[in-house]
């Protein structure tokens, strides 16, 4: 099956001030160096993207956002539009990430639009899905992801720049992660959904997995068939261990 190159892709969600934000930094620099067999990207507050961007300029470190707002402009009083995100300097946003689903009430419909305005502004977007705990403990994890690509996914995506990453709830921020058998199970669903959804057009986006990977975790996971990168949280924070994970690659 057709791949593209694989993304590692670190979501820094709502980091990066003093000491945290000179530790971004030191790892930014670091990245800019660093030759790697993938495609990176940070993904730092809207408050930051641009100074990332400077940072990492001349570099082959992609910039992305965590957000947009599916409208291109109004009053919508604290929102970010995709074309402010791209205007900053980033290429990429992540979209539907469960802590916006979750914490905001972004429903599949919601992130769909923000998708078509990431497209409509020249953003690649990184849409995330997965099952919370209770859905996988139910034997509804394939279900879920199914539906979830479905209904997020708009048909505008076929034979565009984008990436599905999928991120069991569960495993965020948690240290656990489902067994590899697990993540190949759900990644073949998510890559059947996507043909379903998009055609042709759903066979070469990446799918990343998302959830705990670290240094010692990230070789193995991202061996596992059809994982196509990794959306990397906690550890895209520290120099070392990000690069421990784009070195594992
Ligand atoms: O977007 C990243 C994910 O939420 C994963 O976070 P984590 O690596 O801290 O578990």
């Amino acid at each position: 099956m057709k791949q593209s190159v694989k993304l590692v892709a670190g979501n820094w969600k709502m980091n990066g001030l003093g000491e945290s934000l000179a530790e971004a930094e030191t790892l930014a620099k670091a990245l800019k160096e660093q030759a790697a067999a993938c495609r990176v990207a940070l993904c730092p507050p809207a408050t930051l993207i641009a100074r990332m961007a400077q940072t990492l300029k001349g570099g082959v470190v992609e910039i992305g956002g965590q957000d947009c707002h599916a409208k291109a402009s109004g009053a919508y009083t604290g929102s970010v539009s995709a074309g402010m995100v791209r205007d900053a300097g980033a290429g990429l946003v992540i979209l539907g990430h469960s802590e916006r689903r979750a914490g905001f009430g972004e429903t599949d419909a919601d992130v769909a639009a923000k998708v078509e305005a990431a497209l409509a502004a020249g953003l690649e977007p990184i849409i995330c899905i997965g099952e919370t705990l209770q859905e996988r403990e139910a034997g509804q994890a394939v279900e879920v992801v199914s539906r979830q690509v479905a209904g997020s996914l708009p048909v505008s995506l076929a034979g565009k720049a984008f990436a599905v990453a999928y991120e069991p709830v569960w495993a965020i921020g948690t240290g656990l992660t489902p067994t590899l058998e697990q993540i190949e199970e759900v990644h073949a669903a998510v890559r059947a959904a996507m043909i379903a959804r998009l055609g042709e057009g759903g066979r070469a986006a990446p799918i990343l997995y998302g959830g705990s990977v670290k240094p010692s975790n990230a070789a193995e996971i991202l061996a596992v068939a059809e994982v196509g990168g990794a959306l990397v949280g906690g550890a895209s924070l520290k120099a070392e261990d990000f690069l421990g994970i784009i070195r594992a690659v």
